[in-house]
């Protein structure tokens, strides 16, 4: 499909967090917005998708797939079965399913849609609502690489897209798809220690968040990697270093290995319970 075609694209889910998120994206890059439709329950925000991107809504995902070249199913893992019985029977034959839904195989998508069926996992972040994202996609067996791109086209406009076999895609969940979770938390906990040495909540609060955006920012800007920015903030006998050094004592790798670990193991488990129905 050449580049100055726009897809007709179904957003299953699209008053939902990555559901707009997708839609923005693929709006930013310039996709018209008649070529997408986005479907939600009675309910979602559905009005306000509207108002912002300019696109249709439905209540009605079976109609939303009528006609379109891509289905997005962004809807919570353990809403998929369900949405997946509902589109089955409009579903058109040579559509590509596109799913950022975590834990859920392609082979999950495989055995309750059509034979043969396109199926293209991606596993995308909330920074991607501000074209900051960082977004992995993996082919399903059917998927060809003409898929793949048509997958990158419609995310390009979210961040970093970037292509992983189907395997490691709980490995990227847990660095990006969960990630600003953790450094939203460290910030709760540097908050909470900057309180506990004297300063009150909405002064640590506004320091621990602007800290958090400032270093963002200058990894950005500088193309320097973290352990170099982290070396020029580290004096020798200072007190950073002491505190870094207290840190890993504590086990901070260690934390981040436990969460990882936690949360493979979690999307093995809800992979599987799905799956069973
Ligand atoms: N929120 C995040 O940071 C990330 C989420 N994901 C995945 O993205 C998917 C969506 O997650 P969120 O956007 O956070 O969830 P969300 O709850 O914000 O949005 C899901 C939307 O789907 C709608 N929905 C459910 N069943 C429907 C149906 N049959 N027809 C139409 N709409 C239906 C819900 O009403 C809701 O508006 C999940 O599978 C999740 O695993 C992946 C990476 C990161
Ligand atoms: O925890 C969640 O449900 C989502 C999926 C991947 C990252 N966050």
């Amino acid at each position: 499909m050449s580049e100055t075609t726009f897809p007709r694209v179904a957003v299953l889910g699209g008053a939902g967090t990555i559901g707009t998120t997708v839609i923005g994206a693929m709006r930013g890059a310039g996709w018209p917005a008649d070529r997408i439709v986005a479907a939600g329950r009675s309910g979602d925000s559905l009005d306000a998708v509207a108002e912002q991107y300019g696109v249709e809504t439905s209540t009605d995902a079976t109609a939303a797939v009528l006609g379109a070249d891509v289905v997005v199913t962004s809807v919570k893992p353990q809403d998929m079965r369900a949405l997946l019985a509902q589109i089955a029977p409009t579903l058109p034959a040579d559509a590509l399913v596109l799913t950022p839904a975590a834990a859920l195989p392609a082979s999950f998508y495989e055995s309750l849609l059509a034979d043969g069926v396109a199926v293209v996992r991606a596993m995308p972040n909330t920074p991607a609502r501000l074209g900051k994202g960082a977004i992995s996609i993996s082919p399903g067996t059917h998927a060809t690489d003409a898929h793949m791109d048509l997958s990158e086209r419609i995310l390009s406009g979210a961040g970093l897209v970037v292509r992983v076999p189907e395997e490691q895609i709980d490995g990227v969940s847990v660095v990006s798809g969960s990630g600003p979770a953790f450094f939203y938390a460290v910030a709760e906990a540097m908050a909470a220690a900057g309180m506990a040495n004297g300063l009150d909540k909405e002064l640590a609060e506004a320091l621990a968040a602007q800290t958090l955006i400032g270093a963002g920012a200058l990894l950005e800007e500088s193309g320097e990697t973290p352990a170099e920015l982290r070396a020029k903030v580290s004096s020798k006998g200072g007190t950073t270093l002491a505190a870094l050094a207290a840190m890993e004592a504590a086990g901070l790798q260690g934390v981040f290995s436990a969460g990882a670990n936690a949360a493979i193991a979690r999307a093995k488990v809800l992979g599987e319970e799905l799956q069973q129905g």
